[in-house]
């Protein structure tokens, strides 16, 4: 496993080791003890998301609020992805900064984002399979976001954001200016 530090804190790209053989290929897809002896954080992930998309979707920007904040372990099994976290902790030095980073089922990056981030993808492939770990449980009532075509967050989504699918409830997330506090 290789861990590439990004300019978010924090935010990490992780570059499993894959055995190729005859048959395919295996990787390990998370191990604790040796994300945590890399990257120095122990995250107790405690629910596995999995979500399908199909061309031109756009889940996000999302978060849960304060102390239900989830920090998050993504990737894709299927199609291809420009994932992006924002950061949203108050007093970080790069408050309002986005990374994105390509993921794909040939890649097999990962994208490690921490707590207080707010996260979302495009797909850019066909269709696209994307699975996740949360180390904190889902909670209706604290979830929240900014819009994904906030202009000063001015994210390049690398796609024709004319043209995406995205849900009512996304329509409606504040720009980052006039969002509530998030707690962080
Ligand atoms: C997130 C979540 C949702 N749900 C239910 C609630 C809705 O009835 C249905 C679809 O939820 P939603 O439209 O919020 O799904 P996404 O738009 O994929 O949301 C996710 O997409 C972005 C990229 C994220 O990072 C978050 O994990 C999450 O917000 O699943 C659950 O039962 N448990 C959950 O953990």
């Amino acid at each position: 496993m290789t861990i590439i530090p990004t300019p978010l804190a924090g935010c990490l790209v992780i570059q499993p080791r894959v055995f190729n053989d005859g048959r395919g290929y295996f990787f390990e897809s998370f191990n604790r003890k040796r994300f945590a002896e890399l990257t120095g954080f122990d995250i107790d992930f405690v629910q596995d998301n999995q979500s399908y998309s199909t061309k031109g979707v756009l889940r996000g920007l999302h978060l849960q609020k304060g102390e239900f904040s989830q920090a998050k372990l993504v990737r894709v099994t299927k199609g291809e992805v420009l994932d992006v976290a924002v950061d949203l902790r108050s007093g970080s030095p790069t408050y309002g900064q986005y990374h994105s980073v390509l993921l794909t089922e040939e890649n097999n990056q990962q994208f490690f984002i921490p707590r207080g981030f707010g996260h979302g993808f495009i797909v850019l492939s066909d269709e696209a399979v994307f699975q996740y770990k949360c180390d904190n449980y889902y909670n209706k009532e604290a979830e929240s976001g900014v819009h994904y075509a906030d202009p000063d967050l001015n994210i390049n989504w690398q796609a024709d954001i004319t043209e995406v699918l995205v849900s009512d409830k996304d329509l409606e997330l504040p720009f980052l200016k006039n969002a509530p506090d998030f707690g962080f």
